[in-house]
């Protein structure tokens, strides 16, 4: 038993020669606190050297009305006092204490009533509440009665026997190290050698130790850094803009008619600011207008300004990828952005007005439709869904598109996202001539699916409990 500590041993050694005692008692004995018994004796319990026992007994302290009563007696004990052998009714009533007696006296059967005069029984003994009363104490017949009557308070009180077990014993008689045990070792100790002699603390390897939860990212950012991370291993750099900006990003520049459902004010939050059009916006217009100088017919009409200049929270993070290639027209690039976009959708399990999006753009002079598809595979795979399948698309802004689709055990096919190959109408317009693969996925829903949550909302809570137990994703942590 080399596993016990001091505190064990102790209370072995006091306990032994009485076989049984409470923990009060132990507790004078070992200058220490009930608790600590308690707490020592559950240890020798579960090494099989103590058995406790607890006895629960309940308490009652009498509220102040209760208190008054215990003095003067209950109201109906008082005004049966007061009343002798008969009394009219209204006088009766007009006895102080009447409102509360009256009806105690009825029903106790202490008076009866006849033609408008009580009539008293005579003498009777002290009731069962009555004797409770004067000294309320568990069991008592009345006790029910003064707690219904809200003149007594129950409390209850934990009592502990502890027992010393026939190993215990054993144990004791076997004779126990009662030295003073050392828990750390000091300096002093160790240069002097003392630590030698001393009687040293051992470690329980049975004891579970106390959980404790170091500082960690929400679950919901891991999988955003581990998004991230993928997509840096693959060779991308990472593009970041501004979640407001003009509509003639968020949407002209990508070749979205100005008469498109999407540009709603009840799909898209506008902002109550313009911002004014930037340099080469004519060649936007004239793609909207007639196809500029490409074989493209346009969207035909007049292209708006005023519409481009309004601006608008990001309803996607497509526009960071067409401004990027206007800053970078030479292939190769290979870039995305990881950020959050904004649509005026009603809130349900699956809908949200803001989440992620993983934009990701791949030019170079001679990638096709087929890279395309390979690279959302890859990633999806890098993502840990093995399943991934493209469905036909449409985009403004992309010839042909794609809808990527993962397999979730439990939940089918789910929709991630849309990707295709940026038309010649946004990318004529700047200069851009090389093939721009693109894409724009929902994280989000990937980061609900790996989390296994059922509701999107539950994404963006800070439920502390749900954060110390979720798992710690990625690799090197
Ligand atoms: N921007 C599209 C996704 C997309 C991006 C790039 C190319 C094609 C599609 C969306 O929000 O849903």
């Amino acid at each position: 038993m080399a596993d016990l500590t001091l505190n064990e041993k102790r209370l072995l050694v006091a306990l032994a020669p009485r076989g049984r005692a409470g923990a009060v008692a132990l507790a004078e004995a070992l200058e220490t606190s009930e608790e600590a018994v308690v707490q020592y004796a559950h240890l020798c319990a579960d090494r099989g050297l103590a058995a406790i026992e607890r006895t629960v007994t309940k308490t009652y302290t009498l509220t102040p009305e209760g208190e008054e009563y215990r003095r003067s007696g209950l109201p109906e004990r008082q005004m049966l006092e007061q009343i002798g052998e008969g009394i009219p009714m209204k006088d009766l009533q007009a006895l102080p204490l009447s409102r509360i007696g009256i009806g105690w006296l009825r029903k106790k059967g202490w008076i009866t009533i006849k033609n408008g005069v009580a009539q008293t029984i005579g003498e009777v003994p002290p009731g069962d509440d009555e004797i409770a009363l004067a000294a309320p104490r568990e069991g008592m017949p009345g006790i029910p009665d003064l707690l219904k009557r809200n003149l007594v308070v129950e409390a209850e009180e934990a009592a502990y026997t502890i027992a010393i077990t026939p190993a215990g014993a054993a144990l004791v008689a076997s004779g126990l190290d009662l030295r003073e045990e050392t828990g750390t070792l000091t300096r002093d100790q160790i240069l002097s050698g003392s630590w030698r002699t001393a009687n040293l603390r051992r470690y329980s390897l049975q004891t579970p130790p106390k959980r404790i939860y170091p500082g960690k990212s929400h679950p919901y950012q891991r999988i955003i850094d581990e998004v991230k991370r993928i997509l840096m291993d693959m060779g991308f750099v990472e593009m970041r803009g501004d979640i407001a900006l003009s509509a003639f990003w968020d949407f002209d520049a990508l070749f979205q008619p100005q008469d498109h459902p999407a540009r709603e004010m009840q799909d898209t939050f506008y902002l109550d600011r313009t911002e004014p059009l930037p340099a080469g916006w004519e060649g936007v217009r004239d793609m909207h207008e007639h196809g500029g100088s490409t074989s493209s017919i346009g969207w035909g009409g007049v292209w708006e300004a005023a519409k481009a200049e309004q601006c608008v929270l990001r309803t996607h993070t497509t526009p960071l990828s067409v401004k990027y290639l206007i800053e970078n027209p030479k292939p190769p690039v290979k870039a995305f952005a990881l950020g959050r976009v904004y649509r005026r959708e009603a809130i349900d399990p699956t809908h949200l007005p803001e989440f992620e999006q993983l934009e990701g753009i791949v030019m170079d002079e001679d990638v096709t439709f087929r890279h395309l598809l390979g690279y959302l595979r890859e990633f999806y795979h890098r993502m840990g869904f093995e399943n991934v399948r493209f469905r036909p698309g449409y985009f403004p802004y992309t010839e042909p598109s794609v809808e990527p689709e993962v397999w979730v055990d439990g939940l089918g096919w789910v929709e991630l996202g849309g990707a295709g190959v940026f038309r010649e109408e946004v990318t004529a317009p700047w200069g851009i001539e090389a093939p721009v693969l693109a894409w724009g996925l929902g994280i989000s829903r990937v980061g609900m699916l790996k989390l296994g949550l059922k509701d999107l909302r539950q994404l963006y809570r800070s439920d502390i409990d749900w954060i110390r137990e979720s798992p710690v994703i990625g690799e090197g942590e």
